[in-house]
């Protein structure tokens, strides 16, 4: 039985230590003498045995050892065995005990780690959002349920046409015969014509409400704030997006498609069955009845595992995309065990659910087939007894037979059909519930748009922390003033809130506190797509799309773009060498892992400069860049300073502080805090931090 030690892990981990570890911990207390036996280290069995031994008494002895202390041993190694034994079998008691039908191996409650669990769900609720789903195209839903009620009924007759054509053979009715053979044939005919056509309705229907899921879920997604994302993972998500959805579409595809075909002919099976026979059609409709309690008590239980099964599955998707993703780091390391570790914690949890699910099948299966066989027992003691007592005819008794077969088959289906009903219910709490989630208020509210840019940005007296870490405060009373066209350098130690200022500059997150004005105007009532439109730029680590450069350079431009727009931008962030050299030049598509860090942000460059942003964030932008490239985006700086046509306001953040020397002013920011101000010059005069910092970096490449 592989089932205890499994039990043992999940529920019963004071017992389930191993035989060896007792064995340890007796002779323990045998070697030591009892002094120790008493000792609150000692468990409760060790206890038991000091109670039973008697004190020790030292008068001969075998092998240098007291004859009596080894008579003393012998016993308690024997009162040890027993002991164990006795132990084993209490752990064998307690594991069948809960085992048996609401016993506590069944419930999930204490050992479950679910990260997020979603509102229950009720299935009304579940239907009737799939309804808004699927409803501009409830045409072919109505299609699909009336071929599906043709084809049940159809269907169900076939047992009573197939009957009569064989009895009225039997009996030599040669006319009634041929009729009821011809009928059996067009009822076939009109069963397997309208089957095919039910299928390829719900089909389609199934096709219609994944794909509406999934469009639906995505774009609520991609509105929510980017705080939301703090708090998620991209393997969560795209689980959310993938299994989930394909598991909720089967709810109207499949589930009430069979649900509402079993129906069908389940009442028209008992209606016969009470027709033929109304004594043996009850007997047959109470049997029915506790199927469909036990089915009830299955169907929720089902719904709980797989609510579970989607939350530990959605978890071992996620950490297989972040090994994936981080592949180089983990080989580099060597941490494949370890992954591979982290992998199965979840797959052992999924095994250990599917465990007691496919118990609760076996359960089910063995009610089912008893209650079935059950309902052919009576028949044919009852029945037979009625064709004896000449009450029914063999005919009769036949047709019934099948029809109450197909009763309790029908009751079997509905039963799997509605557990699986309740899975997918299960699964669509989560989906339901992010597809509620409102948009950002970024999407929903309508700003307003300035006539012309200038690029002016004031802080004033903001404050932050991520909503994530609300304790921590990441920027306090900033207050900064950035003139249009001018070059402001953001440097200081790791950590001092450098990016954060970007991050509330492209209005990624709200200031806690304090407010950001561009042009005079608070940047919270401004159309944000708008000045989004009118700002470049360039992160830390830029990501290319997996799509041709040039496409990648043009990414997010609203204007209509020549080639020879994209290669001048590619020109400018010294680009155009290297993609040119790409046997593929600008078509080449983009892999993340073939182009070299430098590459990246180079293009990236260009996708900025290509907008012809009036606001230009760097952060960190040149980082990759070897000497010579980092010399020449330099000039690019320089040369938009000097275009007076096209001034704008630069933004840079750098580590490298050669990199900022030209700006026009250089904010030095510590733990949140601006803590000088001014040029390259008077800063160095200053003496404080930025001239630490460049003693230091000056220091390193000597
Ligand atoms: N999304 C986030 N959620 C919570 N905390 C964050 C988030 N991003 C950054 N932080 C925290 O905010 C603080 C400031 O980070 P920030 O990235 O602004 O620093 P930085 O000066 O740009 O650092 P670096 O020079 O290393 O890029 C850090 O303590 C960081 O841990």
């Amino acid at each position: 039985m592989a089932l205890l030690p499994l039990c043992c892990n999940a529920r019963f981990k004071p017992c389930c230590r191993s035989s060896s570890h007792y064995e340890r911990r007796f002779h323990f207390v045998s070697r030591r003498s009892l002094r120790f036996s008493r000792s609150g280290d000692v468990s409760i069995c060790s206890k038991r045995i000091s109670h039973r031994l008697p004190p020790l008494k030292s008068s001969s002895s075998v092998n240098g050892f007291p004859l009596e202390t080894n008579l003393e041993h012998f016993k308690e190694e024997h009162t040890v065995e027993s002991v164990e034994l006795r132990e084993r079998i209490r752990k064998w008691i307690d594991f069948l005990r809960s085992v048996l039908p609401g016993g506590s191996w069944w419930s999930f409650s204490d050992e479950v780690e679910v990260k997020f669990m979603a509102k229950p769900v009720t299935v009304s609720r579940a239907l009737g959002r799939m309804w808004q789903l699927i409803a501009n195209d409830r045409l072919v839903i109505f299609a699909g349920f009336s071929t599906l009620i043709v084809a049940a009924l159809s269907e169900i007759s076939i047992p009573h046409y197939l009957t009569a054509s064989i009895f009225s053979a039997q009996t030599r009715e040669i006319a009634m015969f041929h009729t009821n053979r011809q009928q059996l044939l067009m009822i076939c005919s009109v069963h397997l014509n309208f089957s095919g056509l039910r299928g390829f309705f719900f089909g389609i229907a199934n096709m219609i409400l994944v794909k509406r899921m999934r469009e639906t879920l995505y774009s609520a997604l991609l509105l929510q704030d980017i705080s939301f994302f703090d708090g998620e993972t991209v393997g969560d998500l795209t689980s959310r997006l993938g299994s989930d959805c394909h598991q909720v579409s089967r709810v109207i595809g499949n589930d009430l498609n069979l649900i509402l075909r079993n129906v069908l002919q389940g009442t028209g099976a008992l209606i016969y069955l009470l027709i033929l026979s109304w004594p043996l059609g009850v007997c047959t409709l109470v049997i029915c009845c506790s199927l469909a309690a036990v089915m009830t008590v299955y169907g929720l239980y089902q719904k709980k595992t797989a609510k579970m099964i989607q939350e530990f599955g959605a978890s071992a998707n996620e950490v297989a995309q972040e090994t994936f993703s981080l592949m180089r780091t983990v080989r580099v390391y060597g941490t494949e065990k370890q992954e591979m570790k982290r992998y199965n914690h979840f797959l052992d949890k999924l095994a250990d659910i599917s465990l007691r699910q496919s118990a609760a099948y076996g359960i089910w299966n063995l009610t089912f087939n008893t209650l079935y066989h059950a309902t052919q027992v009576i028949a044919v003691l009852v029945g037979g007894m009625y064709i004896l007592a000449g009450h029914i005819t063999a005919e009769k008794l036949t047709k019934f037979i099948l029809y109450s077969e197909w009763l309790i088959y029908s009751t079997w289906w509905v039963g799997d059909n509605v557990s699986s009903l309740m899975q997918s219910v299960g699964a669509s709490e989560k989906v339901f519930q992010l597809m509620d989630l409102m948009p950002s208020d970024q999407f929903t509210s309508k700003g307003m748009t300035l006539q012309k840019l200038v690029g002016r940005i004031e802080f004033v007296n903001v404050s932050f922390q991520y909503p994530s870490r609300s304790m921590v405060p990441v920027l306090q009373h900033i207050n900064l003033s950035v003139h249009p066209g001018e070059v402001v350098a953001l440097v200081g130690l790791s950590g001092s809130g450098k990016s954060s200022m970007v991050n509330l500059l492209l209005r990624l997150y709200e200031p806690t506190d304090g407010q950001i004005l561009i042009d005079g105007a608070p940047l919270n009532e401004l159309d944000i797509k708008w000045l989004r439109g009118k700002v470049g730029y360039v992160g830390q680590e830029p990501k290319l799309f997996r799509m041709d450069i040039s496409s990648n350079i043009k990414y997010g431009c609203t204007r209509n773009i020549k080639q020879e727009d994209v290669e001048w931008a590619a020109k400018q962030a010294y680009a155009h060498d290297f993609i040119t050299s790409l046997p593929d030049g600008y078509n080449t598509l983009v892999d993340n892992d073939l182009l070299s860090g430098g590459q990246k942000q180079r293009i990236a460059i260009a996708r900025a400069i290509l907008r012809d942003p009036t606001i230009l964030i760097l952060d960190e932008a040149t980082s990759a860049l070897d000497a010579e490239s980092e010399h020449n985006v330099k000039g690019v700086l320089r040369s938009v300073r000097s275009d007076l046509s096209s001034r704008r306001t630069v933004i840079v953040i750098a580590h490298r502080l050669s990199t900022i020397q030209a700006a026009d002013r250089i904010v030095v920011m510590d733990r949140g805090q601006i803590l000088e101000m001014g040029s390259h010059n008077e800063l160095l005069h200053k003496d404080g931090l930025y001239a630490r910092l460049t003693r230091r970096q000056t220091d390193a490449v000597v």
